[in-house]
């Protein structure tokens, strides 16, 4: 049993290291995003706008918080790369996907895109949050129309499918879905995105924190 209590208490007093892994089309903003966040949180700043380059494979980064250490991974967003993204659900424990929200044209793939993600029974459970990025930009859908468009989207797809039933399906779909409004470029709502991101997984944690209490507790009986 002394074991086990030192190795809750090391396991509480450690600083936690979790994986946020970063998702979305091919030129969405996701490098950009992980620039920022490197800048915005690390005294070395990360590569200017002007230096980055269409990511082919990842890129990765730390950033250190009071409690927590959180490592965002950026995966490639080209058609010929997504099929890599499968194989970083499994070590991810929050996943961010981002929209360029100026890019109205190539809004229905980036949901059929988003779809597959969402089809992959690998991120049942894992927190995860689309941004709507290039908030910037005066032409970008707001939060609200980005989220409308997804709703729209899935009821053409429902539709398509002739599966008129599953309307209650796809309002709890959307209603369940975490948007939020960003500019990468700028850093305007980036340190909310993180904030979002560093509660959630926080969470996550309390959860084990709980269920290993449970455990103790358990075997305290025996
Ligand atoms: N206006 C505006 N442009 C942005 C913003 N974020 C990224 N961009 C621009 O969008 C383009 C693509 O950005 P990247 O960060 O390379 O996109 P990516 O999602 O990493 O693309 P891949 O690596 O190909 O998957 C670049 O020209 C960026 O400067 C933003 O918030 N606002
Ligand atoms: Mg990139």
């Amino acid at each position: 049993m002394y074991h086990l209590l030192k190795g809750f208490r090391e396991y509480m007093t450690r600083k936690e290291e979790f994986s946020i892994v970063i998702i979305g089309m091919d030129g969405a903003g996701k490098t950009t995003l992980l620039e920022n966040i490197k800048t915005t949180y690390n005294p070395v700043p990360g590569l200017p706008p002007n230096k980055i380059t269409p990511t082919v494979g990842q890129n990765t980064g730390r950033i250190t918080l009071p409690s927590t250490i959180l490592q965002f991974i950026d995966l490639g967003g080209q058609s010929g790369i997504r099929t890599i993204w499968d194989r970083y659900y499994d070590g991810a424990d929050a996943l961010a996907y981002v929209v360029d929200a100026s890019d109205i044209d190539r809004l229905n793939e980036c949901w059929e895109v988003f779809d597959n993600v969402l089809a992959s029974p690998k991120i049942l459970g894992i927190p995860l949050l689309l941004l709507a990025n290039k908030q910037d930009d005066p032409t970008s859908l707001s939060v609200e129309q980005i989220r409308s468009s997804y709703e729209e989207w899935w009821q053409n797809r429902l539709n398509t499918l002739q599966r008129s039933s599953g309307s209650s399906d796809q309002s709890s779909r959307s209603a369940s879905l975490d948007v939020m409004g960003i500019s990468a470029l700028h850093g305007n709502g980036v340190r909310d995105a993180v904030n979002w991101l560093f509660l959630r997984v926080q969470n996550s944690r309390a959860r084990y924190v709980i269920d290993f209490a449970h455990f103790l507790s358990v075997s305290r009986n025996i």
